[in-house]
């Protein structure tokens, strides 16, 4: 069994969708599942149509509307009739925005984002059949079970495993041809809601039925030749990885290298299930190989670049220790308000992490936070960090920029900086 996924860009229009229907036929009779997102940037356009809803803004279906359009053409160009299936899927959002929305924005957001890549496999999945690829379609929210936490749901590995098996299970009379095609992203609550796993949470979800097929390999087609030493959108000369371990892989992912969603290393190196990243306009080419390399480090530096940045800095009002008491107190809160720390560092009586700049949940921190603490901040910053680093690439990259903070490990510095002028 080989796990595929396949994202926005890869399923942008009608000529992609033809394209990965080139890639499948090279792997003729084999068992494959493969994993789709929603076209393009359907999963934004999807927001602001459950945005409008929740507000109960009639703008909601004019936005519809046009995604209705976008998938119709496609699917029209592909198949003159269109998919009946992704008919079905447009008139049941139509219905739900013509009732109330459910009290929890989360849960209003998740009921309408999760239409992103139902409407994506009906179209892929209807296109593959009328063009000599049998498959079946598989609804990944009767198969994928999480928690109720909408928008950033948590697996149930054993429950998710199971049902994954038995779907793929050879002797269920529904399985009759080699290729599943399935949703990344979404899945349902153990009570049946629909929920989604945070966005860009396909790779995740490719990985979670590897991990539970114990699939032979799995690989994510993407729109560059594999994984890079850096952004190519925001740096030249970048140097393709041909061979990187998983602690690499998630160390770069975690830090921002957003080519892999960084939840999808962990269930892959649990089962020793190699990952290639390969390009679906070269897919001849080998591409990035990730796999148990850990006694091969790497010899180039890698970076990645975090912008919208804030630097905040908390110190006690009373001047006690910040570790005795105080960090509990911050770490509570920002667990509380979903805010991820990408750096922190204490001294005696303050604590200073860097986070993701937004206004609105930096404003309920700082109220939550004034009581006890006093707060100071710096916004309009970056966060690089290099993996591998040397002095010159260091220099290179921070380009005579003051340094507000700086943590170095015998791999891995860490350096948040003032963002560049633009010119
Ligand atoms: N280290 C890296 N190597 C390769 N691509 C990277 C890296 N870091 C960021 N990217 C970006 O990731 C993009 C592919 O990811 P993404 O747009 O999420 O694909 P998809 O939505 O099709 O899954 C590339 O176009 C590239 O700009
Ligand atoms: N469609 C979802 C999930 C996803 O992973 O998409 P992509 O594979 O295009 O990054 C999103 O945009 O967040």
């Amino acid at each position: 069994m080989k796990v595929f996924k396949f994202g926005g860009a890869s399923v942008k229009d009608a000529a992609s969708v033809k394209n990965v229907r080139e890639i499948l036929s090279h792997y003729n009779g084999e068992r494959l599942c493969v994993v789709l997102s929603a076209m393009g940037k359907t999963t934004n356009a999807l927001e602001a149509v459950a945005d409008a809803w929740i507000k109960q803004d009639m703008a909601a279906i004019t936005l519809l509307n046009e995604i209705e359009t976008f998938h119709m053409d496609i699917s029209k160009e592909l198949n003159g009739a269109g998919s009946k299936q992704l008919k079905l899927i447009i008139r049941e959002i139509r219905q739900l925005l013509q009732s109330a929305p459910p009290a929890l924005y989360d849960a209003a957001y998740d009921l309408v984002v999760s239409n992103g890549e139902l409407m994506s496999t009906a179209i892929v999945s209807d296109y593959l059949n009328l063009n000599g690829l049998t498959n079946q379609e598989l609804d990944a929210r009767k198969v994928l079970i999480t928690n109720e936490a909408y928008r950033n749901a948590r697996v149930s590995w054993e429950e998710t495993s199971g049902k994954i098996r038995a779907a793929f299970d050879e002797s269920n009379p529904e399985q009759f041809a080699p290729v599943t095609v399935t949703q990344g992203f979404i899945g349902s609550s153990t009570n049946g809601h629909p929920v989604t796993l945070g966005r860009e949470g396909s790779d995740f979800s490719a990985a979670i039925f590897a991990y539970a097929l114990d699939a032979g390999e799995m690989i994510i087609w993407k729109d560059v030749p594999g994984v890079l030493n850096a952004d190519p959108r925001h740096f030249d000369d970048t140097v393709l990885l041909d061979r990187i371990s998983y602690r690499d892989a998630i160390e770069l992912a975690y830090f921002g290298a957003s080519v892999i969603h960084p939840k999808t290393i962990q269930p892959l190196q649990n089962k020793n299930i190699p990952l290639y990243v390969k390009s679906f306009e070269k897919p001849e080419e080998k591409g990035t190989l990730i796999h148990s390399f850990e006694d091969q480090p790497l010899n180039t530096p890698c970076y990645i670049v975090k912008k919208e940045q804030v630097l905040v800095s908390v110190s006690p009002n009373d001047f006690s220790f910040i570790a005795e008491d105080g960090l509990h107190t911050i770490f509570g809160l920002l667990s509380h308000m979903g805010i991820r720390i990408n750096l922190m560092q204490n001294s005696a009586i303050s604590f200073s992490i860097c986070i993701d700049d937004h206004p609105d949940k930096l404003n309920r921190l700082f109220k939550a936070l004034s009581g006890d603490f006093r707060v100071k901040y710096n916004r309009g910053l970056e966060l690089i960090t290099i993996r591998y680093y040397n002095k010159k690439i260091t220099d290179k990259i921070v380009n005579k920029r003051p340094v507000l903070l700086e943590q170095k490990s015998r791999l891995t510095v860490q350096l948040v900086v003032e963002s560049q002028k633009s010119k």
